[in-house]
């Protein structure tokens, strides 16, 4: 069976691999491409593209086996688990070669060719219980998940209400195989709301800090294949894309931040946005200029950053204290801490405003 989605990719993509560095027993060596040794800006490396779903996803979405989260009074976030990438590599369409190369090489990121997408990472999820404790409300807002990867930040933002979610990831791959499925996984109001009645019982299981993570297991799968034809369909059977009047207020971008940034500032109006969110990503010092200036030039004048982050990327050198210095030198923005994990592997929450609000 294939697993693909079939997109209209409306501009055309560069060479998918570049000349990189590649992982190290599982880190990437960036310390060729430090801050300091950078007078010259971090190659663009994968040119961006807007994607269009243009096919029914549902094949796809029957076969996936989706890990759901629940944090506090958040409405449950689904998303298919990094497990079944491994074992249908070959079977999914994925010009990129990056489901092979991740298997392969066992690694997380391979610097310049795979950021990491794949997988949801844990400072995700504490901006997820950041937001339901201070009750962010994203009604009639323009969000940005900016490195988005899984999509949960926006496709959170699109479930309370966001005006308009723009999801950007470095990898098409990405986009294609994960964000937006789980943008259709959950996008299904109905559904998701009888789920929440009837799952909010018991299967998940409550973890420590709150999160409430619940895995569909192989018997589930095999209960749902076993079904009768004469049954209903499963509920949380997606629609199709034209059907989802949430997926039209959704956009997909794939590609490095500078040529993302070119390609939304060729519109006009370019878009705006209210809120950005973006979780594990200063881990790469290089990349701070083109992320700096994605934030700088997208960002609303009143707009506020998410940014979700170790203090430190072991290996990999980049990390809050870094960034930090980075964002004081340009000037541009204030940074105030807005949650902070102080013991073991240290994690935080920062949130990033205009200095002086633009007249723009
Ligand atoms: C470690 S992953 C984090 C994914 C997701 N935000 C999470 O927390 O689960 C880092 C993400 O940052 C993005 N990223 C990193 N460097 C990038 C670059 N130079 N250009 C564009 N995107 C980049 C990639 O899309 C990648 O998915």
């Amino acid at each position: 069976m294939s697993f693909s989605f079939n997109f209209d990719v409306h501009v055309q993509t560069g060479p998918d691999d570049v000349d990189c560095k590649e992982l190290q027993n599982g880190k990437p060596d960036y310390a060729a491409k430090s801050t300091e040794d950078s007078d010259k800006p971090a190659e663009p490396v994968k040119l961006a593209k807007e994607h269009h779903p243009s096919s029914d996803p549902d094949l796809l979405l029957m076969d996936a086996v989706p890990e759901t989260v629940t944090i506090g009074t958040l409405p449950p976030l689904h998303f298919l688990n990094e497990t079944v990438f491994e074992k249908t590599a070959s079977e999914r369409e994925d010009g990129e070669k990056i489901l092979s190369r991740t298997a392969e090489q066992r690694s997380d990121l391979i610097s310049g060719v795979y950021e990491g997408g794949l997988k949801v990472w844990e400072c995700t999820y504490d901006l997820l219980e950041l937001i339901e404790k201070d009750g962010e409300t994203f009604g009639g807002k323009r969000v940005l998940d900016l490195g988005c990867g899984a999509g949960l930040l926006g496709i959170l933002a699109l479930r309370r209400g966001a005006r308009q979610v723009h999801f950007q990831d470095y990898n098409s791959t990405v986009i294609e195989q994960l964000t937006l499925p789980n943008v259709l996984l959950n996008c299904h109001e109905d559904d998701v709301e009888s789920e929440e009645d009837e799952e909010g019982k018991g299967k998940g299981k409550k973890h420590k800090d709150g999160v409430c993570k619940k895995t569909v297991t192989e018997k589930d799968k095999e209960k749902e294949e076993a079904r009768d034809d004469d049954e209903p369909p499963p509920k949380k059977r997606a629609l199709a894309p034209s059907q989802h009047t949430s997926l039209t207020r959704c956009r997909f971008f794939s590609g490095d931040w500078t040529t993302f940034l070119a390609l939304v500032l060729k519109e006009d109006p370019a878009p705006k946005y209210d809120i950005v969110f973006t979780s594990e990503t200063i881990y790469n010092t290089a990349y701070y200029p083109a992320l700096h200036e994605v934030l700088h030039r997208l960002l609303a004048p009143d707009g506020l950053v998410y940014l979700a982050t170790k203090s430190h990327y072991f290996g990999v050198g980049g990390g809050l204290h870094l960034f930090k210095n980075f964002v004081e030198q340009k000037g541009i923005f204030s940074i105030n801490h807005l949650w902070d994990m102080e013991e073991g592997l240290k994690r935080h929450v920062v949130g990033l405003r205009f200095k002086m609000v633009k007249t723009s």
